[in-house]
């Protein structure tokens, strides 16, 4: 069983940081401050006064309660992962099924229901959502989001930044290059290079994301 901490701090304070803000009441887990580059949220009044983000603060608070990266988009993770010199912690829904010797980085996120199966490796600031599986001996590199219902079968590689869609489903053996993001629905039965936008079943290349 893995333990959660008992006080975070959040940076973001979106749709994706409603759910994880709900993981952690449900945990008893307190969040102390959360932060937001986008002013419309500042008046906000979920737990907390949401606090200006990196964009604006004159002197940010890096040090403190660790942080979770509370935004859905992989890219924003990266570069705000960049910014904060911070500890990160990583938070698992009390539903989830993590299975034996599954390796989960700080900064990850596994949402309700999801299966994570033995020897997986994920890495740091992933997002494991809703009822997604993940299956045995996968590797999941840092910035990788697998979306609700989405599945991955045996020994599959997800590289750094990649977004799974909705019910996707790969099959075993499949190694997906970095920064791809791969359609809903989608079933990918080859491997697919870097920065490639797949849809369908089968999967096929529609156009590629630029470095
Ligand atoms: C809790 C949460 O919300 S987690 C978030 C989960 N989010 C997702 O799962 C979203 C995944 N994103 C998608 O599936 C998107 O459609 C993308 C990223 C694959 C493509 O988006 P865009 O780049 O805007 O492409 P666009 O919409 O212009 O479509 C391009 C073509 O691909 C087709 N296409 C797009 N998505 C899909 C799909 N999932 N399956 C099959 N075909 C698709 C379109 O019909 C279009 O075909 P056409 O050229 O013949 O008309």
């Amino acid at each position: 069983m893995m333990k959660n901490p008992s006080k975070v701090r959040l940076y973001g304070a979106g749709g994706h940081s409603r759910i994880i803000q709900s993981i952690l009441k449900q945990k008893g887990t307190v969040i102390t401050e959360i932060f937001d580059d986008n002013p419309s949220f500042y008046q906000s009044t979920y737990n907390n006064a949401v606090l200006e983000g990196r964009k604006i603060a004159k002197k940010f608070p890096h040090k403190g309660n660790p942080f979770i990266i509370a935004v859905g988009d992989n890219f924003h993770r990266f570069e705000i992962a960049k910014f904060l010199q911070s500890d990160f912690t990583k938070i698992i829904h009390p539903s989830a099924v993590i299975e034996e010797n599954v390796k989960i980085g700080n900064g990850t996120v596994v949402y309700a229901g999801a299966v994570i199966q033995p020897n997986t490796t994920i890495g740091q600031h992933v997002i494991i959502n809703t009822l997604a599986s993940v299956d045995h001996d996968n590797i999941l590199e840092d910035f990788v989001h697998i979306s609700p219902n989405a599945t991955l079968c045996g020994l599959v590689h997800i590289g750094k930044g990649t977004h799974i869609g909705a019910g996707a489903v790969v099959i075993p053996n499949i190694k997906i290059g970095k920064w791809c993001t791969i359609g809903a629905g989608s079933v990918i039965i080859k491997d697919v290079p870097d920065y490639a936008v797949v849809v369908g079943n089968p999967g096929k290349i529609i156009k590629y994301k630029s470095p």
